[in-house]
């Protein structure tokens, strides 16, 4: 039987180790603060803007959202990121990705001061990030890594195998792993043989955007598996084949109208890996954990 790496579990432990350091940050001086820019409506977006005001409140740190429409400009941009950047109250700075085309997400991201770039996207940061250096880091790898620390998997050694090159989770996964002194092999939509790739990894971290793409011939038995995948399915074809046909995941499916699933077939992942995360419920809580513990650093920074 796999086991299940529980993100609510961790998520809560995180949580809970943050709040005596938010209590001491706002009796010294005031609650950490942390805003999110939101342009244009984007689900997944939607989703991680709910759940972190949800965290936010629980924890007491201080949140403001900045909602802009889809057809706001660069310049439009960068005023708001420069008022914040000067702002003493605001500790983090969180530009929700994906952009409107029209917008220049680089000097977006360059704009935002790399102190209160809880995101760890700036580019100076992403340098700290390949030098090992002190550094906020990209809160869905970094959530990867507390899972596989707090349930006692040291990846040192091992063959770790990512699915994905994005700057947001592929490429900063696989800096973190190789720090953690794993063998890392990044893949992509262009790497050939991809099944016997993946199956060669004793940790496999699949960040693709492709709803049960990785079914069991790019499973090593006994493998570690990380998804980091959320993807809504709607079509029915989709989701009979994501379900095989269980009827109770099939009534809740047309009941809901879609289903929430990741890179990796679901089934497939539980019969094969030694250990697993969920979706949801596996990283995607550790990225807004991540997020929160990034807020809290930067504040106890700007306290010095
Ligand atoms: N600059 C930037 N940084 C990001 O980190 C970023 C972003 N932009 N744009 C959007 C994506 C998406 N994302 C999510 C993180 C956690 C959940 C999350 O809380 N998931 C839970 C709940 C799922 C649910 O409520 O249905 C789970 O997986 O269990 C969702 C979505 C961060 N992103
Ligand atoms: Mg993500």
């Amino acid at each position: 039987m796999a086991r299940i790496l529980d993100g609510k579990v961790i998520n809560q432990q995180i949580l809970d180790e943050l709040k005596p350091r938010i209590a001491h940050l706002t009796s010294a001086r005031r609650a950490p603060g942390l805003v999110v820019i939101l342009v244009g409506n984007d689900p997944a977006s939607e989703i991680y803007v709910r759940n972190k005001v949800k965290t936010c409140l629980e924890l007491g740190v201080h949140s403001e959202e900045i909602r802009l429409p889809d057809t706001t400009t660069t310049a439009e941009l960068l005023a708001h990121i420069e008022t914040l950047n000067q702002r003493p109250a605001i500790d983090g700075i969180l530009v929700q990705m994906p952009l409107p085309k029209q917008v220049d997400s680089r000097a977006v991201l360059l704009a935002i001061r790399p102190d209160k770039d809880v995101d760890g996207f700036h580019p100076f940061n992403v340098g700290q990030l390949v030098a090992n250096a002190p550094a906020p880091r990209s809160c869905t790898p970094a959530g990867v890594m507390e899972i596989l620390r707090r349930s006692g998997i040291d990846p040192a050694g091992s063959d770790a195998v990512v699915v994905g090159r994005s700057d947001i989770v592929g490429k900063p996964m696989a800096m973190l792993l190789l720090h953690a002194h794993a063998t890392v092999t990044i893949c992509h939509s262009k790497t050939q043989n991809l099944p016997e790739v993946c199956k060669r990894a004793q940790i496999l971290v699949a960040a693709i955007g492709r709803p049960a793409m990785l079914t069991a011939e790019y499973i090593r038995p006994g493998a570690v598996v990380i998804d980091v995948g959320m993807n809504r399915v709607s079509s029915r074809p989709e989701a009979e084949r994501i379900t095989r046909g269980d009827a109770e995941k099939l009534a809740r499916f047309e009941k809901r109208g879609s289903l929430l699933v990741g890179d990796v077939h679901p089934l497939d992942m539980a019969e094969l890996s030694e250990a697993y995360t969920p979706v949801p419920g596996g990283v995607g809580l550790l990225t807004i954990a991540m997020l929160m513990s990034n807020t809290v650093q930067s504040a106890e920074h700007r306290l010095k």
